[in-house]
């Protein structure tokens, strides 16, 4: 059977098949971009239009109450936590990831005040350690330490200095799935706490937070959460951790009595003392109606799907000639992949580019990365199987070669 004959068999079997059709995607392109933004849901086009003209535009600032306005920080992450193994009281959607991590890394420092080490793994999505700058350039190097180690050396790295772990989970250049469990137990022998990134696992993959024992955790709305561009992130931290320290962004949604109006800060009691200030309503409610498709869904079904997807991409790239020429980077081993595959090539840019203007939708990571993401809710075999062969087709021709897939957009 040919590989598109194939991928029809298997989409025909695919219990997550009908899923596909609660979004609104282009029909002339093949989408595998969703490790980036995630695809729209057709119901967050009606909420936003809802939102916007029915509650903003005829209830306008009765909403905060009569639609719940006030309520969403808290109550969006009550729909994200059994996404990610949270018992209730533990999530807070809010601001973004890289604003969230400064919270929890403060509050780390602050849980492990006689020492000073935030430890990441090299090679991480920079924001997190950029944050982690800013924390040293305001606290001192006597207060907080950024130390980056490859991933063969944490365990060596982890010692009495080190307050807190800070790891993603799924790394986004390679896909490769680090060991949430074991590396949390790691962290927590040496005394240290620990900070897991979710961004390119929520929504693609179960997530056990408290059955790990993980301490903190951040992930994005945008991503396989569909929940559009720029959409709010989120925010985990372990109930026994409450209200022991203020978090430093202490504004006055995540005060006790925001409309007492009080001159001093007195944080409000748990999780919700993680929010700053006003939420953005509109991307609240995208993210909202977004996360009504993970309704009933088993996470282990997405799983499933997600990696039948990204083996089902593997084997075509390895059983093709044409691509000998690309390195895979993403692990086979089914434990250690995350939901998207990267392929190696010195000309990947230009790779990138001639499969974009092919109508394959993929992404570049600097500097010879092509990534293709897999969102497990969307995404079909057969979507796979026209990836597999128009990236044969540009290998083979060297179209990539052209000059017009040279020049680099802004984002990329
Ligand atoms: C692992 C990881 N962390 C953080 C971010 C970005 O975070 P923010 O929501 O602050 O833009 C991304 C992607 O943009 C990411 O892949
Ligand atoms: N937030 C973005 C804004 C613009 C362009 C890309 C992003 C991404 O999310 C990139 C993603 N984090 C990545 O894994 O590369």
């Amino acid at each position: 059977m040919n590989r598109r004959d194939e991928a029809t068999r298997l989409d025909s079997h695919d219990p997550l098949r009908a899923m596909r059709d609660a979004f609104a995607l282009p029909q002339d392109r093949v989408y595998l971009d969703g490790n980036s933004l995630g695809a729209l849901p057709r119901c967050v086009s009606e909420r936003v239009r809802a939102v916007v003209d029915q509650q903003w535009g005829r209830d306008l600032i009765t909403s905060w109450n009569v639609h719940g306005w006030v309520n969403l920080p808290l109550s969006v992450g009550e729909k994200i936590a059994p996404l990610i193994g949270a018992a209730p009281g533990q999530v807070v959607c809010c601001d973004s990831i890289s604003v969230n991590l400064f919270k929890l890394l403060a509050t780390a420092l602050g849980l492990r005040p006689s020492r000073r080490v935030v430890l990441t793994c090299a090679g991480d999505f920079p924001t997190d350690a950029y944050m982690g700058q800013g924390l040293h350039s305001l606290l001192g190097a006597e207060r907080c330490e950024m130390r980056a180690v490859g991933v063969g050396e944490l365990a060596d790295a982890l010692d009495e200095t080190v307050a807190v772990l800070m790891m993603t989970e799924v790394d986004f250049r390679s896909g490769r799935r680090h060991d949430m469990r074991e590396l949390t137990a790691a962290a927590h022998a040496c005394g240290a706490l620990v900070l897991w990134d979710l961004a390119h696992s929520a929504g693609a993959l179960p997530v056990d937070l408290d059955d790990c024992g993980v301490d903190m955790a951040v992930g994005c709305g945008y991503k396989f959460l569909n929940g559009g561009p720029g959409a709010p992130a989120f925010l985990y931290l372990a109930q026994r951790h409450h209200n022991q320290v203020t978090q430093p962004l202490s504004g006055w949604f995540g005060h006790a009595a925001p409309f007492a109006f009080d001159p001093d800060y007195r944080a409000a009691p748990g999780i919700s003392a993680y929010q700053a200030g006003t939420p953005g309503v509109i991307g609240m409610q995208a993210l909202d109606a977004a996360l009504d498709l993970f309704t009933g869904l088993e996470p282990a079904s997405l799983r499933r799907k997600s990696l039948a997807l990204t083996g089902f991409f593997m084997e075509g790239v390895a059983a093709d000639p044409a691509l000998a020429a690309m390195e895979v980077l993403t692990p086979t081993e089914e434990a250690r992949r995350g939901s998207q595959v990267s392929l190696r090539h010195p000309e990947a840019h230009a790779i990138a580019q001639c499969l974009i203007a092919a109508g394959v939708i993929v992404d570049f990571r600097d500097p010879d990365i092509v990534r293709f993401g897999f969102a497990p809710l969307y995404n079909s075999f057969t979507d796979a199987a026209i990836a597999l062969q128009c990236l044969s087709t540009v290998l083979s021709a060297g179209a990539y070669a052209n000059e017009r897939y040279r020049q680099r957009a802004q984002v990329t």
